[in-house]
């Protein structure tokens, strides 16, 4: 079902016109569908029913919003998170603690206390340094932290470099080959508890065979930590399925392919299997509604300039990532433009030599695909106002995070009363 249709000429999220919006809340703001991202969880769910009771924990980077997070947790969702501040967003939102995953190479002593504290699945381990750390501040607290072991499968997963975390040379897991080591290291540290393995590869992952490599040498290694003793209930297959943002690019496999690999790959393992899918379920669901400024002449095209910039939406620049880019009401024309943003960089470019809808300054168009690595990576460069968020429901709609102004950023900066002070008088 397309949840952003266009109904007499004018593109919808559900059933709420997108200029109403815009004219309500200003541009540039982000729109979501709850329906999208709740028709692809239970789509998700359905697929992975065969594997038993899995945990789908979702991958609260890819939209951390308040309300998106609660979503998910209605919906029965648990959360994947790489911070303190993601955890206590999980919590907030509804997460039941005992559905919470705990990634990341960096915790912080400070933050597997508060996670210890409010309670987990389980943390899964980077490195033996971090097992080391996590030993100490559980064993102070008298608590024992159920782990997993992330391993690095030295597996290239066929995405963007910067994306990229399953090959040897990526600061993420602990190598494959040094999980036997690392696992009896694990075992002899007072505070924990070696639960599982987990293991993910990278984003936006558009073949399933590194997938299935990652997961083949992940059920290899869980047979030899058995032999050697350990009891490994649980294995984490991380996220990374990746979404069509090109519809002229090949059709990624589907969450039914996805479902149907991992259930021949794990058959016999024996464990619950945990699953933290980011973009996948988020990722289509939101929208940037944005205004043309103007449309400038260019040597070779027009420049199309958005209010929407590379600090509200960074994965064209920082990613060269392609996002379908479309007019709010197009009259059928089309033009050939470079999309740009008004920041001070010739990196805030959303597309180049594009051919669009035909548009003119003070129409409205929306850039795809932005439910997923959108607000959550926005900054304020050239101090502009975060964008804010909207959340729609059938007819129905709520602006889910206001907009920041400058003065807000003012409040929150402070000059000491000595700058300039020599150069006065
Ligand atoms: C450990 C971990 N889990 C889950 C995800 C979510 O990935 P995606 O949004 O591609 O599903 C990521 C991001 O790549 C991650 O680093
Ligand atoms: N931020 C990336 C995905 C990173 C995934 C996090 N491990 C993107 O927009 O595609």
């Amino acid at each position: 079902m397309n949840h952003f249709p266009p109904r007499d000429g004018i593109v919808h999220c559900e059933d709420v016109p997108l200029p109403q919006l815009a004219r309500a809340v200003g541009t540039p703001v982000f729109v979501y569908s709850s329906g999208a991202m709740l028709a692809q969880a239970q789509r998700l769910r359905a697929a992975l029913a065969p594997l038993g009771d899995p945990l789908i924990a979702y991958a609260v980077k890819a939209n951390p919003n308040a309300a998106v997070l609660a979503t998910m947790a209605a919906a029965g969702l648990g959360a994947d998170v790489v911070s303190g501040g993601e955890y206590a967003r999980a919590r907030a939102s509804g997460v039941p603690a005992g559905k919470i995953v705990f990634s990341g190479v960096g915790k912080t002593a400070a933050e597997m206390r508060r996670a210890l504290e409010g309670g987990l699945r389980q943390f899964n381990l980077e490195s033996a340094e971090e097992a080391e750390m996590l030993s100490a501040v559980a064993s102070a607290m008298g608590r024992v932290a159920p782990v997993a072991i992330r391993v690095n499968p030295d597996v290239e997963a066929g995405t963007h470099a910067k994306i990229s975390t399953g090959a040897a040379h990526s600061k993420f897991g602990i190598p494959i080959a040094d999980a036997i080591d690392a696992a009896a290291r694990v075992k002899a540290l007072p505070g924990l508890d070696l639960a599982g393995v987990a293991v993910h590869i990278g984003s936006q992952l558009t073949s399933l065979a590194p997938l299935e490599r990652a997961f083949g040498k992940l059920g290899a290694l869980i047979a030899e930590l058995r032999a050697a003793g350990h009891d490994i209930r649980t294995a984490d297959l991380g996220g990374g399925l990746g979404l069509r943002y090109d519809p002229s690019a090949p059709e990624p496999p589907s969450i039914e392919d996805y479902g149907a690999m991992v259930a021949r790959v794990t058959r016999g393992w024996d464990v619950r299997l945990i699953f933290e899918p980011g973009r996948l379920i988020v990722g289509d669901a939101g929208v940037l509604l944005t205004e043309v400024i103007r449309v400038k002449a260019g040597a070779a095209q027009p420049f199309v300039v958005l209010d929407a910039a590379m600090n509200d939406l960074m994965r064209p620049s920082l990613y060269d990532a392609w996002h379908g880019i479309e007019a709010v009401r197009p009259d059928g024309e089309t033009m050939i433009a470079d999309i740009v943003g008004p920041v001070c960089e010739s990196g805030d470019t959303f597309a180049t030599a594009r051919l669009i809808d035909r548009v003119a300054a003070g129409e409205l168009m929306i850039i795809r695909t932005a439910g997923a690595y959108g607000a959550t990576m926005a900054s304020t460069y050239n101090s502009r106002a975060l964008v804010p968020e909207v959340l729609v429901n059938g007819a129905e709609w709520e602006v889910v995070r206001e907009r920041r102004d400058t003065e807000a950023f003012l409040r929150e900066e402070h000059v000491p009363a000595w700058v300039g002070r020599e150069l006065v008088g």
